[in-house]
């Protein structure tokens, strides 16, 4: 599938063809089906400020896509190649995932054009604070108009400048804290929501074992242990599906591939280690034990049970695609593969778990965190008493192992967090094994419908095609 001038899809055009391939399998009217594709709006915003002596102008977006559910929701991407084909690309998918996956809102995302690591942290929150104050004038964050959440290059800092600076401006509005989700656990957020995303890309891949029919589908047997992965992205995605799969599941992540290229150990990488040789040194190479390589795109073309690109969109594209040897593709990125590698490799029989299901345990939790903030109650409270003595033992054990006096703020959040925990993973794990139902179903009724993203998107356009029809439409 090439877009009429036969040149590469952007990113926008790649979900839109992923879209029309779905609802043509769909009884929806044309009118119905070009309302729900279409983005409803983006804005643009230009602002100044004042940094090092001198004004900086940044250029920001958001993105709304959908509306039949509001709020609408989505991250805040902090990169260079952030645009507006982008943003709407990101918007569009968000309105799928949320209704794949019944979390009710439509879809949204946004981002600043700046690279995080050009500016220093008080600088970056300077900036973060006057974005939020220009979206604020135009409902563009609001807990009941539009939710934002982390992406690429932003965090739960980058989330509670948003909040603080939200409620700064809403100082009577009681809900301020539900403005954004992906909060730190002591400014509204929710225990388990940074590894969130993550921890749904391993549900989503045991879900997909837990069928032999469907592993055989891509040349698999049996379940994540000893099948071999290679990653791309060490970022909070990458980094918590690949310790998740590797740690917990047996899964042999072989390769790791980062912006300075990537590291090889067909025994398996130790992630935990990884990541900290990355956050001290800054990027892969050098990582003892294993072999470099510099140009790390190469290893998209490795041999491998399970790739997981949980970095950019676009990384597996018409150039490399046909040389892809990975079984099986789960797109933890949004938008990883591009239309035209899309067809390729299906035709090369190699299957593909969608973005807009295997990333969704993002807003899955976002959408508990949004509730919790809503309900003003710390979810698991019921269970308080009993989890305070777990914790309370677990929390002594630990001072005793290391020799340290935890703090009591410290303390508090563990003890917090223990309990919610638990509830927000068994909750993920429910969202997560119910959307695979619903996409299976359809991947298994439908002979006309042969692989997993037409099914998923089947599933949400029906969904969305739904709502519009109570209103009427
Ligand atoms: N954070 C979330 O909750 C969430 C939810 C759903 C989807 N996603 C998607 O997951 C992807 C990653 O997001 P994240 O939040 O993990 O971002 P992140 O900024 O935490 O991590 C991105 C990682 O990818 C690496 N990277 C960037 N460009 C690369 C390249 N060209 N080659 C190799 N590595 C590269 C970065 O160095 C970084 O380690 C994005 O597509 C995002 O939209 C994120």
């Amino acid at each position: 599938m090439t877009n009429k001038t036969g040149r590469e899809t952007t990113f926008r055009e790649s979900v839109d063809m992923m879209f029309e391939r779905a609802a043509a399998h769909l009884d929806i009217s044309p009118g119905l089906k070009e309302k729900i594709r279409v983005c409803n709006s983006t804005y643009t915003v230009r602002f100044g400020v004042r940094l090092r002596g001198e004004i900086h102008t940044f250029v920001g977006y958001r993105a709304v896509h959908s509306e039949h559910v509001e709020p609408v929701k989505g991250g805040m991407r902090y990169a260079l190649s952030v645009n507006q084909d982008e943003v709407e690309a990101l918007a569009a998918l968000m309105t799928y995932k949320c209704a794949l996956v019944e979390a009710p809102f439509g879809g949204s995302k946004g981002g600043l054009c700046l690279n995080p690591a050009d500016w220093e942290p008080h600088e970056l929150e300077r900036i973060t604070r006057r974005f939020t104050y220009e979206l604020s004038k135009r409902d563009l964050i609001s807990p009941s108009q539009n939710v934002p959440a982390p992406d690429m290059g932003t965090g739960e800092r980058e989330m509670a400048w948003m909040a603080d600076e939200y409620k700064r401006l809403h100082s009577t509005e009681i809900d301020s804290f539900a403005c954004v989700t992906g909060k730190p656990l002591n400014k509204g957020g929710i225990a388990g929501r940074v590894e969130a995303t993550g921890r749904g890309v391993q549900y989503a891949l045991r879900c997909f074992f837990r069928y032999p029919e469907d592993a055989r589908k891509a040349g698999l047997l049996g379940d994540l242990e000893g099948k071999t992965v290679i990653v791309q992205g060490l970022g909070n995605v990458g980094y918590h599906a690949a310790k998740f799969v590797s740690e917990e599941d047996g899964a042999k992540v072989i390769a790791v591939i980062e912006r300075d290229g990537a590291v090889v150990d067909l025994d398996g990488l130790n992630i935990t280690a990884l990541k900290e040789h990355i956050t001290s040194t800054g990027g892969v190479k050098g990582f003892p034990g294993a072999e470099y390589v510099a140009d790390g795109n190469k290893l998209l073309e490795h041999e491998c049970d399970i790739m997981i690109p949980a970095a950019i969109e676009g990384s597996i594209h018409s150039g490399n695609a046909a040389n892809v040897k990975a079984k099986l593709i789960i797109e933890a990125a949004n938008g990883p593969i591009t239309a035209n590698a899309d067809a390729i490799l299906r035709r090369n029989g190699i299957v593909i778990i969608p973005d807009l299901y295997a990333n969704a345990g993002g807003v899955t939790v976002s959408y508990f965190e949004w509730v919790k903030n809503l309900s003003h109650i710390r979810f698991g409270r019921m269970q308080r008493r009993q989890e305070e003595a777990k914790a309370n033992l677990l929390v002594a054990e630990l001072e005793k192992q290391t020799g340290t006096t935890f703090s009591d703020s410290f303390k508090a959040q563990f003890i917090q967090g223990a309990s919610e925990l638990d509830l927000v993973r068994s909750g993920l794990d429910d969202t997560m094994r119910g959307a695979y139902e619903s996409i299976r179903e359809v991947w298994e009724t439908h002979a006309a419908i042969t692989d997993m993203r037409t099914a998923a998107y089947y599933v949400s356009i029906n969904s969305i095609a739904a709502s519009y029809s109570s209103l009427g439409l």
